[in-house]
């Protein structure tokens, strides 16, 4: 049986006197990409601003890894390894490329017991090892040949991917992404897709929220579609596009005419 790595059981927010989710429980099994889709206002930010404990529930579970988060501050939620990158980019400007990559990684950076006996040996070592690591990231990215450029010299698109491989560097558990598509045109998305797809080959689990379908749909092991605060389909990519009640809520003409 596949291990579930994100639970999520009966969640209901309510903010102010608006329903923002009613009832909602779904599972992200460990190694899938898992995608919450729907319509404007379906509750998809709310789902992932609680679970990431900016947001507090009104009732239900979360579990991650079996242990409860719902209602922990977000520092403990991200210690835990459960990370997420923001819609709007977040290098940082006035350092290259490969300087944010390692930054990234010097951040995930955990100082040990050899710290205390062996120093110097140490971040010798460990400074070697995070320069690997960081080429590797730009690699996967496609910004090897970037590196030395300063971050905000980088195409829009580019900056997106930066800025999930610097999530990414943290070695996340699950790997929260907030439509890494917005704003990206068809070749950046596709560049965008193929970031994706490496992470996943590389073992990491990720919950996608999306409105660009062909994302969605090339990406997702399984898409939960979301209306109005409720669940109204979850499954494979190919019954999701044929589900009748998604086509009428929000797949809608654009999908009639494909
Ligand atoms: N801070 C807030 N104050 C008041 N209402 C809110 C707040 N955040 C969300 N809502 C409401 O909760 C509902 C769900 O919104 P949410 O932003 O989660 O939807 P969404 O699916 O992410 O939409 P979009 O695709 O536009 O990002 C909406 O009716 C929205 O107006």
């Amino acid at each position: 049986m596949t291990d579930v790595l994100l639970s999520v059981e009966g969640l209901g927010v309510q903010i102010g006197g608006l329903t923002a989710i009613a009832d909602m429980s779904f599972t992200v099994p460990a190694g899938e990409v898992v995608s919450l889709i729907g319509p404007n206002g379906a509750g998809k930010t709310t789902a992932f601003n609680v679970i990431t404990g900016y947001m507090r529930p009104t009732r239900g579970r979360i579990l991650f890894e079996g242990r409860p988060i719902a209602g922990l501050a977000p520092e403990r939620i991200a210690a835990r390894g459960l990370v997420r990158s923001f819609q709007r980019t977040s290098v940082f400007a006035g350092c290259t490329v490969f300087e944010n990559a390692l930054m990234a990684l010097h951040l995930r950076g955990r100082a040990g017991l050899l710290d205390a006996l062996l120093p110097f040996l140490r971040a010798r070592r460990e400074e070697a090892a995070l320069h690997a690591e960081a080429a590797d990231l730009l690699d996967l990215t496609g910004l090897a040949d970037r590196a030395g450029l300063p971050a905000e010299a980088l195409a829009y698109g580019e900056q997106r991917r930066l800025g999930i491989a610097m999530a990414a560097a943290a070695h996340p558990r699950l790997l929260l992404l907030d439509e890494p598509a917005a704003g990206l045109n068809p070749s950046e998305t596709a560049d965008c897709i193929a970031l994706i797809r490496g992470l996943k080959e590389r073992g990491m689990t990720v919950l996608l929220v999306e409105h660009d379908m062909a994302m969605v749909m090339r990406l997702s092991d399984r898409i939960v579609v979301l209306n109005q605060g409720r669940i109204i389909a979850s499954g494979p990519p190919a019954a999701i596009r044929q589900d009748p009640e998604v086509i009428r809520a929000y797949l809608g003409a654009a999908h009639a005419a494909a």
